[in-house]
């Protein structure tokens, strides 16, 4: 019978569900998404904000810098009211002219006059410029942080949405309000996802009527998930009720703004915009308050895995990891979707074997379609993406510890030397190297995993050593080869000659001579490498007293590679002999 578990003891009584919406007719469950929302980052804000050590303006321009090359077009750069270094920070970008003319810088403020004024001034001279309003609509805030009702909360926000568009006329008539320049307005229901819905629907409309959104003057109607405190079904289903409700809906651009306090943030960005949201804000590898703010990244690349362009550029991912850790001066987990060190890394056995089959299967089909494998429909197990495709190589996808099994040990020898192991001599071969990892422990690298080849098939330390070998043919069928070999047995350099059908038989049969009794049971060749002084591999499974071992060969004459290899297979036969009596 299964265990039965027991009560935790954990007082989950003091926790309530999450209401549901009442939405029976939900239409997001059947979208999927075709083309890339608009993006917002708001590392410089949100990010920032939720900083142990806040980013220093040096590191704020390089962030600034990736994000552009990146290819974002809205970027919230600060909150210039909250400090003079975060103002002057919006002032360096503007005077000294780092800002693309199609990217679209924005700030945020509370609604508060005076920093709704200062938050203005910061944007004097910018040609294109968002100001963001916030205040919280959720019951609990109207009630503990503002002591307001209803009526009190909406006025906060349509006063202060009076004060940017009174401030914006003030100081950006010369910039973002002039001919050719574009002045944007975003509001923000703090705490959307605990607020009545409504209540957020009325003072979003109370917001419209004041900016009047028509015809080239949308606005960006935010509703945040502040602290995710639901399943991402249930944001969806409020995005779906907005977006639904909302009057002027064409000129309203609705966007997300998802947390991810309980793991689900991409679900719920995800499912947003299946329910109609047009934008996403988030930050890069998900930085942001507490376990951060939706994850950028993961989004974009989540779109790309399904063959949707993200409109981003990740196709080097360790550089952004790279800027975003010494910025935020925070690590990424190894584990981070796309990102993280081990991302594209199996170390378990059936893991390595599905992709080494998947990498081969990819390159057969490629080549029978006749397209480079670069262009041909990715599908490899157990890897989303084409790690090549965010920049990472090949190198780390297999790693070898002693979870592994044969398909990693023998991808590895095929990608550093090009070997083709048979199969019966991988699972000889692993179990080599399994023996090693379970002794010494730790992970093995590819220049370790040769060592144990090396020592193991092409040391030439056995009993018996081929130096050189002479061979006449005979005319007809039957066991008319005739091979001379010069062979050093236990230090004795030795010639001895024998007869079969072919060289390895002959030379078997020479061994026979010496008191070495070899029987090849399979034989398999290929070459190394092309051209004139191309070298070539021989596997041969022999069994030599008794013992089945496989040997290997190589040498630029295949006769002479696989002469070796059942030398190798002598040498093998004869340590297993001394490790297992
Ligand atoms: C969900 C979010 O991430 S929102 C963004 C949060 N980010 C930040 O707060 C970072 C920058 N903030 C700051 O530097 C400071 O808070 C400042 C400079 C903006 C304001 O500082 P202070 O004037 O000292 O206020 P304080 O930080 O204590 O904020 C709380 C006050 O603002 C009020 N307030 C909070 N949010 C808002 C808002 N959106 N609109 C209007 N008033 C607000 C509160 O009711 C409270 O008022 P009270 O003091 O009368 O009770
Ligand atoms: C200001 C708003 C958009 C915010 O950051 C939040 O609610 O998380």
């Amino acid at each position: 019978m299964v265990p039965q578990q027991q009560p935790s003891g954990m007082p989950f009584q003091r926790y309530r569900p999450f209401p549901a919406v009442d939405l029976p007719d939900r239409t997001w469950p059947a979208k999927t998404i075709t083309q890339a929302p608009r993006w917002l980052s708001t590392d410089l804000r949100d990010g920032n904000q939720a900083l142990i050590e806040p980013m220093d303006p040096e590191r704020k321009r390089e962030i600034f810098d990736l994000l552009v090359r990146m290819g974002y077009k809205e970027i919230e750069v600060g909150f210039p009211a909250a400090s003079q270094t975060d103002f002057d920070f919006v002032r360096s970008l503007i005077e000294g002219g780092r800002i693309p003319e199609d990217v679209q810088i924005s700030v945020l403020t509370q609604a508060r006059e005076d920093l709704i004024e200062r938050t203005v001034q910061s944007l004097a001279g910018a040609r294109r410029s968002t100001v963001h309003l916030y205040n919280a609509t959720a019951p609990e805030f109207r009630r503990v942080v503002f002591g307001v009702d209803r009526q009190a909360c909406k006025a906060i926000a349509v006063e202060g949405t009076r004060h940017v568009m009174r401030f914006a006329e003030q100081y950006l008539a010369d910039s973002a309000l002039a001919e050719g320049g574009y002045f944007g307005y975003e509001y923000s229901p703090e705490i959307f996802i605990d607020t009545e819905l409504d209540f957020a629907l009325e003072v979003c409309e109370a917001v419209m009527d004041v900016w009047q959104p028509g015809p080239g003057r949308e606005i960006i109607l935010n509703l945040p998930a502040t602290v995710e405190r639901a399943t991402p079904n249930v944001y969806a289903d409020q995005i779906e009720w907005m977006s639904r409700n909302l009057t002027r809906r064409e000129h309203v651009c609705l966007s997300v703004h998802p947390h991810n306090d309980r793991g689900t943030g991409i679900a719920a960005a995800e499912l947003g915009v299946m329910a109609g949201a047009d934008r996403v804000e988030g930050c890069l590898f998900g930085h942001g308050e507490r376990t951060g703010n939706v994850d950028l990244i993961t989004l974009g690349l989540n779109l790309f895995s399904q063959g949707v362009d993200p409109m981003i550029d990740f196709s080097n991912i360790d550089e952004v990891r790279r800027t975003v850790e010494y910025c935020t001066q925070l690590p990424v987990a190894p584990r981070h979707p796309y990102g993280g060190d081990l991302v594209y890394t199996a170390f378990s056995g059936s893991h390595q074997d599905a992709i080494k089959k998947g990498f081969a299967a990819l390159e057969r089909d490629a080549e029978q379609a006749g397209v480079p494998v670069a262009d041909y429909p990715w599908h490899v197990p157990y890897l989303p993406i084409d790690p090549k495709e965010v920049g990472r190589d090949y190198e780390a996808v297999i790693r070898v510890n002693s979870q592994s099994g044969k398909g990693g040990v023998s991808y590895i020898l095929h990608r550093d030397h090009a070997l083709d192991l048979p199969r019966r001599l991988q699972i000889e071969f692993s179990h080599m190297v399994q023996e090693h990892t379970d002794t010494e422990g730790g992970e093995f690298n590819g220049e370790r995993i040769w060592e144990i080849f090396e020592q193991t098939y092409l040391a030439e330390d056995g009993p018996v050593a081929v130096l050189a070998h002479r061979s006449v043919h005979g005319s007809g069928d039957g066991a008319d080869y005739r091979i001379s070999a010069d062979v050093r047995v236990n230090g004795e350099i030795r010639e001895i000659t024998g007869t079969g059908q072919g060289p390895l038989s002959a030379f078997c049969d020479a061994l026979a001579g010496i008191d070495v009794k070899v029987r090849v049971v399979d034989y398999v060749e290929h070459s190394l490498s092309e051209g004139t002084d191309a070298r070539a591999a021989a596997y041969v499974e022999a069994e030599v007293d008794g013992r089945v071992v496989w040997g290997v060969g190589i040498n630029h004459n295949i006769t002479t590679a696989s002469l070796k290899a059942v030398c190798s297979a002598v040498g093998q036969a004869a340590r297993r002999g001394l490790d297992r009596p």
